[in-house]
């Protein structure tokens, strides 16, 4: 029946002689165009309309997406950190779908039971790899971006180093730091010239007698490199004083890494672009071999000493000192540890520039979002300073700083509500049902309990989110609140994370390792800076916003050349 139709076999050939002449007659450029758009537009309607219409999950209720070709991230990117995430989750629900580049689908979510989950089976959600292989670029293989079994053997090796009695032990090293800062703040209050280059000079309001507009963030990260450094592997970086080179470049480095540029995304899409010797990848090697020549440095060095301690026996090699590194050698020279289950020096060195990069932007960023919060709430802050000062020392020891309600619950509230690390992002290694607390509505109007996830699915995970969830932490969850967790009933209800209900450490076995080391750090250095100085707002009132580019950074509306910061007013207080 059909044949009827067909054109007779003569017709055939001399139609596709006809074509085939034209097309040789044709000029390259023009066979090339054709073929060109004959591929895109078989790409495209394999990116868009096939890959909808076969998606798994294409029930998922969320946003059409803002950008045919980079997805919903830009728009993301432009607004403050959290605020579209937020926007999707109050329209459909605590689980959606959104768009990553070219079509990609991904899910987003804040529901407590998928993200317990997600924390629960960390060998079924890796980090993607186009993000492993940008931070191994920059840190070697440390414990922030290796998985499996790799993990699981760092981790053995590492954990003992972050025990409550060894960070004890690393205190003072944080007020050494502290002080030191407290000295730099007060050089810089004391001088009347003082104008801080890290920040646009100070507008004529807030020329303020008594008070120095100060770029808190920059001076907090300096002191936070310089207290990982000594405590981590009792090495002085020295930023505060006069600043480090190899801190420099793996800051510009963490910062090129951060900027969203048309090559950093292609970077991520095609493997075969990290040969190429641009920028990026230049200033990543610099960093990561400058920071694991300290790792070299310090593990040479503290071989000699064990030596010398032990020359008859290099497993007696215990007392070496105090700091991460040491308790790390220490632990993969255990006697019960297998061979192969030993980190060698190469892996051991990577651990020094993951500390360098887990351990500092995240907590200096978190006392950075602390003082703002502080600084807006002068009431709270001088209220603080007052529990502080009953305590009847100007070096505490742990113990005494934990009997403090106040502190611990401003610095818990200032986690919950600025996490330092707002969300991340997670790659499905084999087929799962994803399990939702809350119900959320299909595109068809039914209600998705559990959401089914294939190998190769992306997810991100909203900490930020969870964290504001009025369902656990009231209605006023936005508000920067100390009392709450005084409140009967609050948290209302329990959400995952390692630590006060909050998920800003993550949770399970990829969660924070440092947690712990965080917390006595940022008591030590709100004990030191309270009790010498008040933190206000400049009287010219410019809008602080935050921009995830991985950590959660400062901004000022308006100083975006000046690259994120927080100035603030620092008054030194009448001792
Ligand atoms: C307020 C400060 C801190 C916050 C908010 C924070 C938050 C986090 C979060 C959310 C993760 C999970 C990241 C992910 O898997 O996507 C993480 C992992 C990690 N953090 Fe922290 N961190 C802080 C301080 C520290 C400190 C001081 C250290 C080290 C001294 C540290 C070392 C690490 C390491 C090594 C990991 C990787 C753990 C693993 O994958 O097993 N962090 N941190």
């Amino acid at each position: 029946m059909s044949d009827s139709f067909a054109p007779p076999a003569a017709l055939r050939t001399l139609q596709m002689d006809s074509l085939l002449g034209a097309l040789t007659d044709a000029p390259r450029w023009a066979i090339y165009s054709i073929a060109a758009a004959v591929a895109l537009t078989a790409i495209l309607l394999y990116r868009y309309p096939y890959r909808e219409r076969t998606l798994h999950y294409r029930n998922l209720p969320g946003p059409a997406s803002s950008n045919f070709l980079f997805g919903d991230f830009p728009k993301v990117q432009s607004h403050p950190t959290g605020r579209v995430m937020q926007a999707w989750f109050n329209e459909y629900g605590p689980t959606v779908r959104a768009k990553l580049l070219l079509g990609d689908n991904l899910i987003v979510t804040a529901d407590t039971t998928a993200m317990g989950f997600i924390m629960q089976h960390a060998d079924h959600f890796i980090k993607p790899p186009a993000q492993t292989r940008m931070i191994t670029r920059l840190l070697g293989h440390g414990l922030l971006n290796v998985n499996f079994d790799t993990h699981r053997r760092q981790r053995r090796v590492l954990n003992p180093a972050f025990h409550p009695d060894a960070i004890r032990e690393m205190v003072p090293h944080m007020f050494t730091k502290a002080y030191e800062l407290r000295d730099k703040l007060m050089e810089a209050c004391a001088d009347p010239d003082y104008a801080d280059p890290e920040t646009a000079a100070p507008r004529p309001e807030d020329v303020v007698a008594g008070a120095r507009k100060v770029n808190m963030n920059k001076y907090l990260i300096n002191t936070t490199f310089d207290v990982i450094g000594l405590a981590g592997f009792d090495y002085d970086f020295g930023c505060l004083r006069e600043g480090n080179h190899i801190v420099t470049t793996f800051r510009n480095a963490m910062s090129e890494l951060q900027r969203l540029t048309l090559f950093g995304v292609l970077q991520q899409m095609i493997p075969a672009l990290d040969i190429i010797p641009s920028k990026r990848n230049k200033l990543a090697d610099l960093a990561r071999m400058g920071t694991s020549g300290v790792g070299r440095e310090c593990i040479a060095r503290k071989r000699r000493e064990m030596e010398s301690l032990h020359k008859d026996d290099l497993s007696k090699g215990t007392f070496v000192g105090k700091d991460l590194l040491s308790l790390m050698l220490k632990a993969n020279m255990a006697k019960d540890l297998l061979p192969r289950d030993r980190l060698d020096d190469t892996e051991m060195a990577y651990q020094v520039s993951t500390f360098i990069l887990a351990g500092s932007e995240t907590t200096s960023n978190s006392l950075t979002w602390t003082l703002y919060r502080l600084a807006m709430h002068l009431d709270v802050q001088q209220r603080l300073r007052e529990e502080l000062d009953t305590l009847p020392t100007d070096e505490p020891s742990p113990e005494q700083l934990n009997t403090l309600p106040y502190l611990e619950n401003v610095i818990h509230e200032s986690l919950r509500l600025d996490p330092p690390v707002p969300e991340s992002m997670r790659m499905c290694t084999e087929d799962v049902m994803l399990p939702l607390h809350t119900p959320v509505k299909g595109r068809d109007g039914t209600m998705i309990d559990s959401v089914p996830m294939k190998k190769g699915d992306m997810i991100i995970t909203g900490y930020m989110q969870v964290n504001h969830n009025k369902d656990i932490w009231g209605p006023d969850a936005d508000r920067f609140n100390p009392d709450r967790f005084d409140r009967p009933g609050i948290p209302a209800r329990k959400a995952p994370g390692t630590w006060g209900n909050i998920t800003s450490f993550n949770g399970g076995n990829r969660n924070c390792i440092g947690y712990r080391f965080a917390l006595a750090e940022i008591k030590a250095i709100l004990f030191v800076l309270l009790r010498h100085f008040q933190f206000e707002m400049l009287p010219s009132s410019p809008t602080i916003t935050a921009k995830n580019f991985i950590i959660m950074l400062p901004w000022v509306v308006g100083e975006e050349n000046v690259g994120s910061q927080m100035p603030l007013m620092v008054r030194p207080l009448e001792q």
